[in-house]
């Protein structure tokens, strides 16, 4: 009996690429297109897009493959002027994840151009000592000749190693960006394992979707700290997906209104969310929603450690 070797080599005798792994931390102000460019990135929607800023509750993490490289993207929550303990939290976060992280890129709203935000945020990033990158989007929006002179100017106030200029609605330009990151990933084994490249995220793909559901219907009487988690994602016999998420909200007077009279309201968020989750998880998908009120629990230092954040003092 022979034993075939573990692995060949290609048969054109060219040895297999080596696996690269690393973050990237997307930073950049509110609106500047950061979910939505993760998205084109990984290919599926990990992140809620909206048009109210500051939707992006915690460092939700988008997984990109491109050839034999494993881009981890942590998406930032918009660096805005901290007022709230919770909000302080997650500027520290981003900052902090950007320190982190081994690559950092800065996304920037080519048409607003250096606007107050922008121009703090650069101030700021001389102090990040890490590779940078500038990605200029939206560029479907304003015109060859601004876009050059927009470059030049960000470019002389913080030098990067490399400008793109992309729309992450179209899609123009995205490839390029996703390919360049994969270059510039450090050799080493990737840190997800394939498969749970697709399962980490349908989680947190499937709480996005409740809570998008959840503020597209309720968006005027909720606060927008409510969050969702997904408890349980069972593959069943049949394939289809038993999946468990739990509501938070602050007072019981909030969890009434989720719930709607009889419990119409929450029916109606489960059917939707249970609609897009399937889509996305390409499976049937059996979801049961738990509504549960956590009092207080922006100031709650336990819940800053599960979401990753620190808790700030003060
Ligand atoms: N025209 C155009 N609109 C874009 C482009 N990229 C994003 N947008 C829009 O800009 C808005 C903000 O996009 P988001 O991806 O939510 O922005 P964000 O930076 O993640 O925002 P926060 O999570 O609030 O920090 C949305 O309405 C997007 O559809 C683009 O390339 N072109």
């Amino acid at each position: 009996m022979t034993d075939a070797p573990e692995a060949l080599p290609p048969e054109d005798g060219a040895l297999p690429e080596p696996t690269r792994c690393g973050f990237v931390a997307l930073i950049g102000a509110p609106n500047a297109g950061k979910s939505t460019l993760i998205n084109a990135l990984v290919g599926a929607k990990v992140s809620i897009v909206s048009r109210k800023v500051q939707t992006t509750r915690s460092v939700v993490r988008g997984i990109a493959l491109e050839g034999a490289s494993q881009i981890i993207v942590v998406d930032t929550p918009g660096i805005f002027a901290p007022k709230r303990r919770l909000d302080r939290a997650m500027v520290t976060s981003a900052w902090g994840g950007a320190g982190d992280a081994d690559l950092v890129a800065l996304l920037v709203d080519a048409r607003k151009g250096v606007d107050e935000e922008v121009e703090a945020i650069l101030e700021k990033l001389g102090e990040l000592k890490r590779p940078k990158v500038l990605i200029l989007n939206k560029i479907d929006t304003i015109d060859r000749s601004r876009l050059l002179a927009l470059a030049q100017d960000i470019n002389a106030r913080h030098p990067f190693r490399e400008t793109f200029m992309i729309s992450a609605l179209t899609g123009d330009g995205v490839d390029k960006v996703r390919q360049s990151f994969a270059a510039m990933m450090k050799p080493g084994p990737w840190l997800y394992p394939e498969d749970q490249v697709s399962d980490a995220p349908l989680r947190i793909l499937a709480a996005e979707i409740t809570r998008e559901k959840l503020f597209e219907r309720l968006h005027d009487e909720l606060p927008y700290q409510s969050t969702v988690e997904t408890d349980q994602w069972k593959v069943m016999k049949d394939g289809s997906a038993r999946v468990e998420q739990t509501i938070f909200v602050a007072r019981e007077s909030q969890r009434k209104i989720v719930l709607g009279k009889g419990g119409a309201t929450i029916k109606a968020i489960g059917e939707m969310a249970r609609k897009e989750i399937a889509e996305a998880a390409e499976t049937k998908v059996h979801l049961f929603l738990f509504v549960k009120v956590r009092e207080n629990w922006a100031d709650d230092p336990e819940r800053y450690r599960e979401m990753g954040l620190e808790f700030p003092r003060g």
